[in-house]
């Protein structure tokens, strides 16, 4: 159908943001170089002489970022570290970076600089360079970045593996980054513990090839939410995902925070995206790997829920809605 022929075409916002990727990914042919993807936090690719695991995260002014509550250092460096989280959700370890700019003719060459400079920190964190990109003039500031990775001879951990009666473990931290854009929402710029949280995130990077060293049976990395990325797992495992809210820690300086808001830290914790956490399964007789806590149980049928039932909000951060 050609551009003009559309005389029913829908809006994006009435399919949504899954209901779009669904409709420019299914039913694609795939080439003998495509071992896995679309669909996972990463694709992997196969070369003559190895494979090949990448995924591209893009954030956009005023969408991801505002630059009146990060600096551009700051900006850069979380648009890598969206990144680099995809890759360590697959089990793999990050080899390079290749990044996409879009910028107006009027942008300060000030925030040009430290956008650089916060992505060339976060990637020689952990030991990877930017080994290329593009830049491109546009109306609205865009860091585009794309991360490749290698899988070190493991399997990649998907979203598709877990199995009924399997554990629900996350590693890193959940609910900061929401309690921080709460907090600058309402135009405040502390407590910084939050408030940094959401500027930059520490995804825990070694904890992905550790779960997958470990048996892991499915990884997601959470960037829309526990509850909705844990959805995505339930899914593509044709699943169910029960969350123990006893089992899922409301950190004290969040009850604070949120008592000071007059907000819901429980909230925060289950449907808060961009902390960039890991959520894995794990067959219930191994043992967990250091830095993951339980936090559920895989199930027979479908859908996520916590002690049994359904939570509100559940589908988290959605692109159009
Ligand atoms: N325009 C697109 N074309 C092909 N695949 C896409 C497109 N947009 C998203 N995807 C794929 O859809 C899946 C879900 O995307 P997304 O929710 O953004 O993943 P993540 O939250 O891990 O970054 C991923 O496998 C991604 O590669
Ligand atoms: C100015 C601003 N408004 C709102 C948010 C909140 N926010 C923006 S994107 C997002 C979810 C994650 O982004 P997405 O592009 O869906 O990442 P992906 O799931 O593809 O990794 C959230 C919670 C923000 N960070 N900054
Ligand atoms: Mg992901
Ligand atoms: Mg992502
Ligand atoms: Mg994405």
């Amino acid at each position: 159908m050609g551009p003009d022929s559309s005389q029913d075409a829908q809006t994006v916002s009435q399919l949504g943001e899954f209901g779009l990727i669904r409709r420019v990914t299914s039913g694609r042919g795939q080439s003998p170089g495509t071992l896995l993807g679309p669909g996972d936090d990463a694709a992997v690719l196969s070369a003559s002489d190895g494979r090949v695991v990448a995924t591209t995260d893009v954030l956009v002014q005023n969408v991801h970022f505002r630059l009146d509550w990060s600096t551009p250092h700051q900006v850069g460096r979380k648009a890598v570290a969206v990144n680099l989280s995809d890759i360590a959700a697959m089990g793999a370890v990050p080899t390079g970076l290749l990044v996409g700019l879009a910028c107006s003719a009027e942008e300060s060459t000030t925030v040009v600089d430290g956008l650089a400079a916060g992505m060339w920190e976060e990637a020689r964190g952990v030991g990877i360079d930017l080994a290329g990109g593009d830049m491109v003039t546009s109306t609205t500031l865009t860091v585009s970045v794309t991360a490749l990775g290698e899988l070190e001879g493991r399997e990649p951990v998907t979203r598709s593996g877990a199995r009924p009666g399997d554990v629900v473990a996350v590693a890193g931290r959940l609910g900061w980054a929401a309690a921080g854009l709460a907090v600058l929402a309402r135009g405040f710029r502390s407590p910084l513990a939050v408030v940094g949280a959401q500027r930059v995130p520490e995804p825990p990077y070694e904890a992905g090839p550790l779960a997958a060293a470990a048996g892991a049976t499915s990884m997601i990395d959470i960037s829309d939410g526990l509850l909705a990325d844990l959805g995505h797992v339930a899914e593509a495992s044709q699943v169910s995902i029960d969350v123990r809210g006893d089992q899922v820690e409301i950190p004290q300086r969040l009850i604070e925070v949120a008592s000071a808001l007059g907000a819901n830290p429980q909230h925060w914790v289950l449907t808060g995206g961009e902390d960039q956490a890991l959520a894995a399964t794990f067959p219930a007789e191994r043992s967990l790997p250091q830095g993951w806590t339980a936090v559920g149980t895989v199930g027979r049928g479908r859908g996520v829920t916590v002690d049994g039932a359904d939570y509100d909000e559940q589908e988290g951060w959605q692109h159009w809605r």
